[in-house]
């Protein structure tokens, strides 16, 4: 095949990767390739959708509990396709002007939309990027190609129908009963979207908790607030063996411990794959870790010299705000050059996150588990919404935080949240972390707003006993 292109830059994805050209790129030849929808995950079937779904279900929860504040609501009905127009009515626009904008009004750089893979180097040392009918040859790649979802064969051997985030979203009608396999982060935020808009919703986890990569508190505070009153049919220490589509329509998911659940959709949530096995990476020397990760140094630079990665196809997190940090690095690092001597680092020390369930739970640092493996000596506190003014007026019952410090420095270790916006209220502990404030620094040495919830981390702060 004939090169069609030769550039000087090549990014393959346009998540994260996306952002990567401006206007310093502007005397640079680019290629961007890009298999499916423009703009990513994040925006297209990721965070943002999903999170415009949590709002709406969010409603839906205060509305159904406003007579325990004496306030006589309750859901008349939810207009499923309103919904699901709202959100994609905004995001798809988004989508189609950054694919527009990019192939009209950025003369440097070419859209493939195909999807690539690299074909070794070329006698001048040029990357070979090939798609099912282009050949491009460049000097430098971003591979910034995230991940996907992965299906365990239990289910996607069956043929029996199933969703992922990618579809889920656009079903057409609001199931009445839906099915989750998979007890993590994507698992719950649906189990929540769906079960506040009116589903009844199983969820199936392998584990005996949900969310067990958390906090262990935070995982079996969570557990028990999605089996109390039945508000989830939650099912642990189980797996699926099979599904079927019934006759008289909708599925039956069979599990290992001989029961089974009828449902109207199934939705997988088990887990997302890096997608660097397919790239052919072998071809030009990058090696993927035993998690499929593509290696690379803390520069973003992989094996083969002016080859970078960034986000989820090489990151061990699978977080936006990662990828977007990422993301940021690689470009400074494109800019300074491949050997350059100051080349930016990327920053995992105090990685934040947050899971938009009900309840809303954030986290960074070290859970209360990793410290004591770690034989840090720790001191921990955990504190009750309930036990301030806010909590109160919420008539909170199940939230808490706890915050993890070192004994004798207050150096902060670790935070945890389970409650009502729990990702806001941790921000301040995620930035004491980062600029090394101890515990007592936080807590003293400043406002805190009263009675706003942090008011409930100036409480654990105080508590611990450094
Ligand atoms: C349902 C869901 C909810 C989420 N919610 C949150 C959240 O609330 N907060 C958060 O921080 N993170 C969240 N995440 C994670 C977040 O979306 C990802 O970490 C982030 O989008 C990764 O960005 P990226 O740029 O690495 O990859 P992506 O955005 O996935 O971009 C990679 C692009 O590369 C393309 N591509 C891959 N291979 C090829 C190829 N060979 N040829 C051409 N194109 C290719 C893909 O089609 C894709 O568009 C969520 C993820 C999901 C699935
Ligand atoms: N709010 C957020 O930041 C957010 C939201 C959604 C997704 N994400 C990111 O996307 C990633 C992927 O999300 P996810 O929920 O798919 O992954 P996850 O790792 O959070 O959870 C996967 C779940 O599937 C289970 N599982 C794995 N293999 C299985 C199998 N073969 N059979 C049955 N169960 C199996 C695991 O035990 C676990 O409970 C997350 O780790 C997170 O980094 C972030």
């Amino acid at each position: 095949m004939t090169a069609t292109q030769i550039v000087d830059l090549a990014i393959i994805g346009t998540g994260s990767g996306n952002s990567i050209p401006d206007e310093r790129f502007d005397d640079k030849s680019i290629a961007v390739f890009e298999e499916n929808v423009y703009g990513g995950t994040c925006l297209n079937v990721g965070c943002i959708p999903t999170k415009m779904f949590v709002y709406a279900a969010e409603v839906a929860e205060g509305a159904r509990h406003g007579h325990r504040l004496g306030v006589n609501s309750r859901v008349d009905s939810v207009d499923w396709p309103a919904i699901v127009q709202r959100v994609f009515g905004r995001i798809d626009p988004i989508s189609a002007g950054g694919r527009e904008y990019r192939e009209e009004r950025c003369a440097n750089i070419t859209v493939y939309s195909a999807h690539v893979e690299f074909d070794g180097r070329d006698a001048d040392g040029r990357y070979r990027l090939v798609t099912a009918d282009a050949l491009v040859l460049a000097d430098e790649v971003v591979i910034a190609a995230g991940s996907r979802a992965t299906v365990p064969p239990a289910i996607s051997e069956c043929g029996a129908p199933y969703y992922t985030n990618n579809d889920v979203m656009r079903l057409e009608r609001l199931p009445d009963r839906l099915i989750v396999v998979g007890g993590g982060y994507i698992a719950t935020e649906f189990a929540h979207v769906f079960g506040g808009l009116g589903s009844a919703v199983s969820i199936i986890a392998r584990g005996p908790a949900l969310l067990r990569k958390l906090d262990s508190d935070i995982s079996t505070r969570f557990t028990a607030v999605a089996q109390e009153k039945e508000k989830w049919d939650v099912r642990l220490n189980t797996d699926v063996t099979n599904v079927v589509e019934l006759d008289e329509g909708g599925i039956r998911v069979s599990l290992g411990d001989g029961t089974h659940i009828d449902g109207d959709a199934l939705l997988v949530a088990t887990g997302r794959r890096p997608n660097g096995d397919r790239l052919n990476l072998g071809s030009i020397g990058v090696e993927l870790d035993d998690h499929g990760r593509v290696v690379c140094d803390p520069h973003g630079r992989t094996a083969a010299s002016h080859v970078w990665a960034l986000g989820d196809v090489s990151s061990p997190y699978q977080l936006k705000h990662v990828a977007n940090h990422e993301q940021r690095v690689v470009q400074a690092n494109l800019l300074k050059g491949w050997e350059s001597d100051d080349l930016l680092w990327f920053d995992h020390r105090h990685v934040p996150a947050a899971v938009f369930t009900h309840p809303q739970i954030a986290t960074v640092g070290l859970t209360e588990d990793e410290a004591r493996d770690m034989d840090l000596d720790i001191t921990v506190k955990v504190q009750a919404y309930g036990d301030v003014a806010y909590g109160w007026a919420m008539e909170d019952t199940t939230g808490f935080c706890k915050v993890i410090a070192e004994r004798g420095t207050g150096r902060l270790l670790g935070c945890h949240i389970l409650g009502p916006q729990a990702p806001t209220v941790i921000q301040p502990i995620i930035q004491a972390m980062s600029f090394g404030q101890t515990a007592h620094d936080v807590a003293r040495g400043q406002y805190w707003i009263h009675p706003a919830m942090p008011e409930v981390l100036e409480n654990a702060l105080l508590g611990l006993e450094i």
